[in-house]
């Protein structure tokens, strides 16, 4: 095992009271995977990934990190270990190719090696032709890629990556991840931290989500997808009156009062409306395995295994009703369902949730 943790906690005394970033969290992580830590703002994962690089002490729990224990060997640890944090590591003024070989002379690396491997790295991670550059003059994604080679020039064993490619643009986000399936295939173990879920679905081997200072989920992306129960399913509904009375007419403001829909049409579109949502759902909760079945504003969604195969059984159903639908998606769980399934949020709402504050509520969308 590349990293073993058990019972890590960590709190911080504030102003206000204690802050329990992490609260006993246990993770493996074995020689040569990809591990992404994943979780919203303030969940704890750049306090545990610091615990785990020796720059914070855990309050509490013990690991051993790259062979070494961390309590009783930090240094050891120190030295088998690359860390890219969150903010960077380069002074303004530096110039570029002097932090990198400045930088891997700390841990014994030679000169003549660390220009060549550092130059190699700029070549690999697109900044060719900055190695002269002052790094105040780099933009902020050349910056990004310039901690990355800061954090490999001494070519550890494992690698923590805070947030490694926020601020990067696709091409150069896809060029990074490249580059970190390039090291795992040459043996090195990464965990990295992220909010994109997109990253932790292409790139990591197993995904560990974290919330409010404990981990509430581990597995591949696929095996995360499919503890969610089931395929979400939107039917749209095609009663255009119902449209109509659901939303401002376009002709309120254009033409006046003279054009708008009379009272009553507006009472029996949303009465044909109501009637058909309520139809759709009575024959949607019949079906097996439907869950999470709820009227949207044109509609009904619903969750449901296999909902590819159970889609031409219930058109029938609606059909035979005299509903019409307008159209019908199914989408397959995404990394997004998992966590909203797992903590209540949605990662995609990015809504800061500090440890010591209740959590939020959020109703389930599907
Ligand atoms: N030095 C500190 N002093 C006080 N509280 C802290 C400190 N560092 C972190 N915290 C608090 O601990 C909690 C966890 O923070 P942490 O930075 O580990 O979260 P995170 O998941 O990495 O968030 P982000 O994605 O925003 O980086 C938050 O509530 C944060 O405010």
């Amino acid at each position: 095992m590349m990293i073993e943790a058990r019972g890590l906690v960590r709190t911080f005394k504030t102003k206000r009271g204690p802050v329990q970033a992490v609260q006993g969290v246990d993770l493996d992580v074995a020689d040569g995977e990809i591990v992404g830590f994943l979780g919203p703002n303030g969940a704890g994962k750049t306090t545990t990934m610091r615990m785990l690089a020796t720059l914070i002490t855990p309050t509490s729990g013990s690991a051993t990190v790259a062979g070494c224990d961390l309590a009783k060997d930090p240094v050891g640890v120190r030295r088998r270990i690359g860390y890219v944090p969150q903010s960077g590591s380069t002074l303004p003024e530096a110039v570029a190719g002097d932090e990198v070989v400045d930088h891997a002379r700390l841990y014994g690396v030679s000169k003549a090696k660390a220009i060549a491997d550092g130059q190699r790295l700029f070549e690999e991670l697109d900044l060719p032709g900055l190695w002269r550059r002052q790094c105040k003059t780099l933009s902020g994604g050349q910056r990004r890629r310039l901690d990355i080679v800061m954090g490999l020039i001494h070519d550890p064993k494992l690698i923590f990556l805070d947030e490694p490619t926020t601020g990067l643009d696709p091409q150069a986000r896809a060029n990074l991840w490249e580059h970190i399936r390039g090291l795992r295939d040459r043996g090195a173990t990464i965990f990295l931290t992220t909010h994109y879920l997109d990253e932790a679905d292409a790139l990591c081997d197993r995904i560990l989500v974290i919330d409010h200072g404990r981990i509430v989920g581990s597995g591949t992306p696929e095996a995360l997808k499919q503890q969610v129960s089931g395929d979400s399913v939107r039917l749209t509904l095609a009663d255009r009156a119902h449209a109509e009375a659901g939303r401002p007419h376009a002709t309120d403001t254009d033409a006046g009062p003279a054009r708008r829909p009379h009272a009553t049409d507006t009472e029996a579109a949303r009465a044909r409306r109501t009637h058909a949502t309520d139809a759709v759902i009575r024959i949607v909760r019949g079906l097996d395995g439907a869950t999470s079945v709820e009227a949207v504003a044109d509609g009904v969604n619903f969750r449901i295994p296999r909902g590819g195969s159970v889609l031409p059984g219930l058109l029938r159903q609606i059909d035979a009703e005299g509903i019409e639908l307008d159209g019908v998606e199914v989408h397959r769980p995404t990394l997004d369902d998992v966590f909203l399934t797992m903590t209540g949020r949605s990662l995609r709402d990015d809504s800061p949730a500090p440890a010591d504050e209740p959590e939020q509520q959020k109703e389930a969308v599907a």
